[in-house]
């Protein structure tokens, strides 16, 4: 029969007396690899000679002894479990018989044929616990697949270990009652993978979306022209092309997770609605499509509620202060716009340089200020129409926290920090264009439930690039014409 038949277990080596004979480098690996994955092992160390480094290791940890002599049949006696790491042929052979005849378990680090059991390299996230073998073909591929795995598993997944088993304590009934409702709650995870199969029609769906919003821009440009213009407002009252924008910009946002605020407020003022009645539109269209897209993101367990915790006060009061800000001020709107156009002619920078950044590798230090994040982000958010997506999200990524959880979190708390600067907007201003909010709101629900299943799935790259593109274009004709007025 072919492939490998190791039988693989997890050990408890508080429990039993492990003796290690060797101590030279492949010695000093072994027991790092013991003590790594359990601090508390009872080890005996014996050999004739012992590394300066072994000796120290062995300082920090109180079960482990080290004795610097030759190997003595007696050392079997307490021993449940033997690793030998000489290179020493004759004392293979002794410690083989001798464990035979005791019945104990032997490693040995040159001879995989006189084993009885291989280590394994290990994958290691909170308590969760990966070991892998390659038969012993390879222990080079066994190193390689542990650090893509490392590298490849959210740290998230410990919170969900724990909450499987908070929820595993709680529950009530029989055993397979209990097995059921477990099974429902993780079925999630599995039809994750089935919806990857479906990621070819999704990229044709996106490739349509980036076609959509180069037409909606293209579009609008046109609508400042005399004739152009009358032909639309015959046929397409403005609310159709708000319904239109909304839906472009939140299936292009569902995918990666920010640029909906910028765009779609580039897109209101280019229409000739002043600031803060655009960011007020575009924040009651937020909270309708980020509460069904957050909700989306909770039920698949994308959001990490640590996070949420640390983002949402801060959020909200930068938010609220800047709302306040931008409604005073809406009276100077002709001076505010071009200033809001040049923020998100930046943000259009910021979002095309990230392109090229995303699938840079991450760097290790996670950003520690999320609360101030949050304050920064949410004021920015509600005076430029938009930022908290680019802003968190993308400062959250580059901090080396994992995409998927930090999409999930900042969308489901975009839908409360919406929601407060919406109610400051309303209180502050006197009425609102209504034809933009309607548009919106419509478009960008219709989107959000299409766009949360879309998301992760497909080349962020080519959509952060096109979305670049739009906004600085967008940004750049207010400004110009501000300019123009002005000379
Ligand atoms: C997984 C890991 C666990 C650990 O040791 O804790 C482990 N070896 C690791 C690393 C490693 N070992 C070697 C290299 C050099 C490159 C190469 O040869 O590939 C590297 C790579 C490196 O260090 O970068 C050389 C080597 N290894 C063995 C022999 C003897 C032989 O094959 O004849 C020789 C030749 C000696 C020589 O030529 O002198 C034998 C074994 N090594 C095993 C495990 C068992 C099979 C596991 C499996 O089924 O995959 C087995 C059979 C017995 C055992 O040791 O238990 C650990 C991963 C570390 C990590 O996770 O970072
Ligand atoms: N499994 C692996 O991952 C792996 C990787 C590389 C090498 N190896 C093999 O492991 C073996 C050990 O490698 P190393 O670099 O540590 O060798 P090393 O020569 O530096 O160390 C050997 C150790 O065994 C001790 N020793 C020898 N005879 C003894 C005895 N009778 N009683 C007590 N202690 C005794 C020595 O004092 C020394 O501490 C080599 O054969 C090497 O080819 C295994």
């Amino acid at each position: 029969m072919e492939g490998n038949h190791l039988f693989p277990v997890f050990i408890k080596l508080n429990t039993i007396h492990t003796l290690l004979i060797g101590a030279g480098p492949i010695g000093l690996e072994k027991l790092n690899a013991l003590l790594s994955n359990s601090p508390d092992a009872r080890v005996t160390v014996v050999a004739t000679q012992v590394l300066e480094e072994v000796k120290l290791l062995a300082l920090g940890f109180p079960n482990v002894q080290v004795l610097e002599r030759a190997f003595d049949p007696q050392d079997l006696k307490t021993a449940g479990l033997v690793i030998a790491a000489t290179n020493n042929q004759a004392l293979n052979e002794q410690v083989r018989q001798a464990a035979s005849a005791q019945k104990i378990l032997v490693n040995f680090a040159d001879k995989p044929a006189l084993c009885d059991f291989y280590l394994g390299s290990v994958v290691k996230k909170g308590d969760l616990k990966i070991a892998i073998s390659t038969n012993g073909k390879s222990p080079t591929i066994a190193k390689r697949l542990k650090e893509t795995l490392n590298a490849g598993l959210p740290d998230e997944l410990n919170i969900t270990l724990q909450q499987m088993q908070e929820l595993r304590n709680k529950l009530e009934g029989d055993f397979t009652s209990k097995v059921k409702k477990l099974n429902k709650v993780t079925s999630v995870l599995m039809e994750d993978q089935k919806q990857s199969a479906s990621r070819l029609s999704l990229k044709w769906l996106v490739w349509t979306t980036i076609v959509l919003s180069i037409a909606v821009v293209v579009a609008v440009f046109w609508h400042k022209e005399p004739a152009f213009q009358s032909f639309l407002v015959n046929l397409n009252p403005v609310f159709y092309w708000f319904l239109l924008g909304g839906f472009v910009f939140a299936m292009i946002d569902g995918a990666i997770g920010m640029s909906y605020g910028v765009t779609s407020t580039s897109f209101s003022l280019a229409m000739g609605i002043p600031p803060a009645s655009a960011s007020m539109a575009v924040h009651l269209s937020e909270i309708l499509s980020n509460g069904i897209a957050g909700w989306m993101h909770y039920r698949m367990g994308n959001v990490n509620w640590k996070l949420f915790k640390l983002l949402i006060i801060p959020g909200i009061l930068g938010a609220v202060t800047g709302a306040y800000l931008l409604s005073s001020l809406e009276h100077y709107s002709q001076y505010t716009k071009p200033l809001v156009s040049l923020y998100t002619l930046i943000l259009g920078g910021v979002i095309l340089s990230k392109a090229y950044n995303v699938n840079r590798r991450r760097t290790n230090g996670k950003i520690k200020k999320i609360s101030l994040l949050g304050l920064f982000g949410g004021f920015i958010d509600a005076v430029g129409g938009g930022g908290w997506g680019s802003i968190v999200l993308s400062s959250l990524i580059a901090g080396g926290r994992n995409a998927r959880f930090s999409l999930g979190t900042v969308k489901i708390t975009r839908f409360f920090i919406a929601s407060m600067s919406s109610l400051t907007f309303i209180t502050m201003l006197n009425g609102a264009h209504w034809e933009a909010v309607a548009g919106l709101v419509i478009g960008s629900a219709l989107a959000a439930p299409i766009a949360a299943r879309v998301s992760n799935k497909i080349s962020v790259k080519t959509i952060m690039v096109a979305v670049g593109i739009i906004v600085i274009l967008v940004s750049l004709r207010s400004i110009l014409s501000f300019i123009l007025k002005m000379i």
